[in-house]
């Protein structure tokens, strides 16, 4: 139903569509509207939400037990196993709770001070003044739960965190398959998380350390077998490289509709096929590949899908990637690492004792970003696009040009040339341009 014609806004009605559409831009928080100063009434904001199109839909809900206060680390209390619900309250209750987190778009610069904040942007796209959230001061992530996922890269292991910096459920996929073994015999530490592998409550049944992942080896009808409490200290394997680690921004765009804007689905790709290849160590051994892709659920470098879907449309009117983030008040880049170091810590990676982290990106602000959280990076590895590399596409080749997700081959076109160019240009990205004598067909 259009908002306007919604029977239950009633005297709410007389607002300005802008207003509402502006409104109906946000979810879930209380917003200030700049204009006219006025605070807008929470009645009016449960309706908005209630009626527009931009409701919260289920399928993004995580779904927890009703105990999940009992069930999480460090509560001793009885947890009795019972049917699985949606973790989010109802609408109504979240709009009363005047609650902010970080998790979502950030306010952009529109309503921030900053040199670059544009004054062209139409105030219906520009987000109202947002309440910044007080951030808690130490960062704590908690493996909720791992499994074992097979791809067409072999084998990995999907770790879902909770945090107390937003509600996003941020992924780690480690890829470490010599974990698979049931004889707990490593040539590398394996890498675990500390918080998974913790006794979460005095009652833990061995079923549920299994049910949430806390196991070793394979699990399987036959192999069931608990893991235990982590140990305090860091175990090195001299001779063996650093572990190879990949910090991946979402991109529903690149990796779940194939977007050839971007090489997102094609990075996510590499990374896995990358790690996952065999590690040379001495005496022409190698090992199996060993590594992590942290998946920060930070859309649109950050911005949200939403805006980044406008930025688009920028980007088609001339702006480039950067300017069409400028254009909508936004930074360049609106990430933070803090949480992905968090989740690196948690599995036992980047400690200044330990191996460190060799890091495959190319953009430099990431490796800085690490180091200031306190990762030790010992090398940064390059992600070179797929359609900058001379390589002939392999005839016959089962995967499909264009197909970016996993296991996908090359991605290419005009629109990706553009962004991967500016990438370079003018975010700084150290990757050689790619030069037109180098065409796919060589
Ligand atoms: N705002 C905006 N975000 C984009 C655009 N294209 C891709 N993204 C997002 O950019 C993020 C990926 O960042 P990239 O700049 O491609 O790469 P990076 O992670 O900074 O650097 P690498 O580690 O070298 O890949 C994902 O969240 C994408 O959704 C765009 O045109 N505008």
């Amino acid at each position: 139903m259009a908002l306007t014609e919604s029977p239950m806004l009633g005297s709410h009605l007389s607002e300005p569509p802008s207003l509402l559409d502006a409104f109906c831009t946000q979810r879930g928080k209380r917003r200030h509207i700049p204009r006219r100063d006025a605070f807008i009434d929470p009645l009016l904001i449960a309706t908005v939400f209630a009626t527009g199109p931009q409701t919260h839909h289920h399928a993004g809900h995580a779904l927890y037990s009703p105990d999940i206060a009992k069930y999480s680390p460090g509560n001793s209390a009885q947890h009795k196993p019972c049917p699985y619900v949606s973790r989010q309250a109802p609408r109504s209750s979240r709009l009363q709770k005047h609650e902010t987190t970080q998790d979502e778009e950030p306010a952009p610069l529109t309503s921030r001070p900053h040199p670059a904040a544009p004054a062209l942007v139409p105030e219906t796209l520009v987000h109202p003044f947002v309440e910044q959230p007080r951030a808690p001061t130490t960062v704590t992530v908690t493996c909720m739960a791992r499994t074992r996922i097979p791809t067409v890269h072999g084998t990995v292991f999907l770790h879902l965190y909770h945090n107390n910096r937003d509600n996003k459920e941020h992924l780690a996929i480690v890829i470490d398959p010599a974990q698979l073994s049931n004889d707990g015999q490593y040539s590398a530490p394996p890498i675990r998380s500390h918080s998974l592998d913790s006794v979460w409550t005095e009652s833990e049944t061995a079923e549920e350390r299994l049910i949430r992942g806390a196991y070793v080896g394979t699990l399987t009808h036959e192999s069931r077998q608990p893991s235990q409490p982590p140990t305090n200290g860091t175990v090195l394997a001299p001779h063996v490289p650093a572990p190879l680690i990949r910090i991946h921004s979402e991109c529903f765009t690149g990796e779940t509709i194939g977007s050839m804007r971007c090489d997102c689905g094609e990075q996510l790709d590499e990374a896995i096929r990358v790690i996952s290849q065999p590690v040379p160590v001495a005496s022409s051994r190698s090992i199996p590949g060993r590594g992590v892709i942290v998946y920060m659920r930070q859309e649109g470098r950050g911005i949200g899908l939403l805006s980044k879907i406008r930025a688009y449309n920028l980007q088609d009117l001339g702006h480039d990637t950067v300017s069409a983030n400028l254009k909508l008040g936004y930074k360049a880049d609106e990430r933070g690492y803090e949480l992905a170091a968090a989740i690196l810590r948690d599995l036992g990676l980047g400690s200044e004792q330990g191996e460190g982290v060799r890091l495959l990106t190319n953009n430099p602000d990431k490796v800085a970003a690490l180091e200031r959280e306190g990762l030790r990076v010992v090398e940064r590895v390059p992600m070179v696009p797929r359609s900058w590399r001379c390589r002939p596409i392999k005839e016959n080749s089962q995967r499909l040009l264009g197909v970016t997700m996993v296991g996908g081959d090359v991605v290419g076109g005009e629109d990706l040339d553009k962004y991967l160019r500016t990438k370079v240009l003018r975010m700084g990205h150290m990757l050689p341009l790619h030069s037109p004598d180098h065409s796919l067909a060589n």
